[in-house]
């Protein structure tokens, strides 16, 4: 008989076996695993892996199923799928009116007289014009005038086959060919939307910018990813355009090269400029910055001292519709108790583009934490390529980065290309508004398969470089992304 002298002895190679094997091995114990069968795990061999792999493959069934109601059908032809572009556009265009819908009847809900239609303009710092028919002495104003596409001067007066995200939704029927410039959040979610529905899609970008990433190191991934599905021309510039009959005749210069290609459409997506021009704002006695846009205390939306403020797009702090509500309900809060300003809720920032996989930043970014003046901090990281419940779903793609700050282990913000990001980026961001440490987020419930899983890796990451010391990473050797 074999004789084995151990200080732990674990019975069973299971999930808690093998974790209870490595916590006792690492405290230094010396540790044996007793398993009467197969390696492998339950979980792994008949459990919750396999499980998922089904799932997965009956989502994907059952989403064929609900296909056509999106102008989607199965096709003879493995691996393709029949759209059905009049389809498409149809259920885009009624389920956006219904949304609509709900918005005008509110809107007719409210008292007549408390609606005046038409373009308003400063006058005086008190007085508004709507059009030519209204004058309005105000005591305070709210400007909350939004935002729209921002036109490039090569494209303008080409003809109709240069449009803006405004006109996509309003298509009858999907196109043959789109050029997108821009490879913005716009750009991106409808460019790959686009190409995912058979339209021929081409997406220029002037730089390297990939939606509203940067740090430099996702950035590259994302890059990377995207570039695997879509037909994305960087470092390109918009030379010239052409309408010819139905279709724009567009050539764009890459490495000393112009390349020309026709397009049914041009899809202008290079970011959207503040409805704030066309205000009169000279006249409103308030401070202005370079861009024309009105300077104001973000966490009381007031303009200096003065009696207006300005929320959502129009003042392009964080042009995301969360933020448009928060902005406005602390403006109007403000407006209304006027002189007694109050600071208002403001939020750990959350950006999502709901492109596949997911883009998403949250909290500090990467290139505000390398901002001059910043203390150093650390970096944890995971790529998806081979986590679990990723790859059972075959979304197995992309990379999150994770930062904390030495000296308190706070965890301070994220930036990922991420499978199912959008519900990472509202895990993490609720951690970041909570100030807690990672330590913190380490301590709490994690279930099994999922791709949260992958969060906690790059936590893991992030607390043993935070253990590590300052020393470690220098993130100014590292250029931040644009
Ligand atoms: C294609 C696209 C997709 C988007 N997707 C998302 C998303 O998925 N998630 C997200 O959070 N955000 C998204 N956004 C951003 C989001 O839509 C905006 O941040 C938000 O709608 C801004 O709201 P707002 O109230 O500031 O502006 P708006 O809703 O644009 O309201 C401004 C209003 O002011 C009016 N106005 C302007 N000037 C004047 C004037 N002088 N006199 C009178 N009225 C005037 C305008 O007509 C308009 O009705 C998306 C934007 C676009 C374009
Ligand atoms: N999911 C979402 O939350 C969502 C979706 C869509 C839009 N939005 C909001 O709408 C805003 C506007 O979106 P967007 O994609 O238009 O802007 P953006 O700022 O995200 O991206 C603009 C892109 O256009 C490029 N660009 C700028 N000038 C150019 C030029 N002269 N030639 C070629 N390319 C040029 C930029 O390099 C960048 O890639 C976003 O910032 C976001 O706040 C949000």
């Amino acid at each position: 008989m074999k004789k084995l002298k151990v200080d732990v002895a674990v019975i069973g190679a299971g999930t808690a076996g093998l974790v209870a094997y490595r916590a006792a091995r690492a405290q230094g114990a010396r540790t044996v695993l007793i398993e009467r069968g197969v390696y492998g795990t339950t979980c792994a061999r008949v459990g919750c892996m396999p499980s998922k792999l089904l799932i997965a493959a009956a989502e994907a069934a059952h989403m064929m199923t609900l296909a056509p109601e999106f102008g989607v059908y199965p096709s003879t032809e493995p691996g393709t799928v029949r759209i059905d572009g009049p389809a498409v556009m149809a259920r885009v265009r009624r389920e956006r009116d219904r949304f609509v819908g709900f918005v005008v009847e509110g809107v007719d809900a409210m008292p007549a007289d408390d609606k005046v239609r038409g373009h308003a303009r400063f006058v005086d710092p008190h007085t508004l014009r709507v059009d030519d028919h209204t004058e309005i002495d105000a005591r305070r104003i709210v400007i909350a005038t939004g935002s729209s596409p921002t036109l490039l001067p090569t494209l303008a007066n080409v003809g109709p086959g240069v449009i803006t995200s405004d006109d996509v939704f309003y298509w009858d029927d999907l196109p043959r060919s789109v050029a997108v410039i821009g490879t913005g959040v716009i750009g991106l979610e409808i460019g790959q939307a686009l190409a995912r529905l058979g339209v021929r899609t081409r997406l220029y970008a002037r730089g390297g910018s990939v939606a509203q990433l940067t740090d430099p190191v996702v950035l590259k991934t994302a890059t990377r990813v995207l570039c695997e599905e879509l037909d994305i021309h960087f470092q390109s510039r918009i030379l010239r355009a052409e309408q010819d009959g139905i279709e724009v005749v567009l050539t764009t210069g890459r490495h000393d090269e112009a390349i020309t290609e026709r397009f049914q459409y041009v899809l202008q997506a290079a970011g959207r400029t503040p409805n704030v021009h066309d205000l009169d704002l000279e006249n409103a006695g308030i401070a202005l910055d370079g861009n024309g846009v009105p300077l104001f205390d973000p966490r009381t939306m007031q303009c200096g001292n003065s009696h207006i403020f300005i929320a959502g797009d129009a003042n392009h702090e964080r042009p995301v519709l969360p933020e448009a509500a928060d902005h406005g309900k602390i403006a109007g809060d403000n407006a209304g108790r006027f002189p007694d300003i109050r600071p208002g809720l403001r939020r750990a920032p959350l950006t999502a583009a709901f492109t596949e996989p997911n883009i998403v930043t949250l909290g500090a970014s990467y290139k505000a934490l390398c901002a001059p003046g910043k203390s150093k901090f650390a970096v944890g990281q995971v790529s998806f390529e081979n986590q679990g419940r990723s790859r059972v779903m075959l979304q197995n793609k992309g990379l999150l980065r994770v930062y904390g700050e030495y000296r308190t282990g706070r965890f301070l913000g994220a930036e990922m290309i991420a499978p199912r990001g959008e519900h990472i980026g509202h895990l993490l961001s609720w951690a970041a508004q909570s100030r807690l440490t990672v330590d913190q987020m380490l301590e709490m419930p994690f279930y099994h398969p999922v791709v949260e899983e992958g969060v906690r890796t790059a936590l893991r990451d992030l607390a043993a470089n935070l253990a590590k010391g300052e020393s470690d990473i220098d993130p100014d050797e590292v250029e931040p992304g644009t």
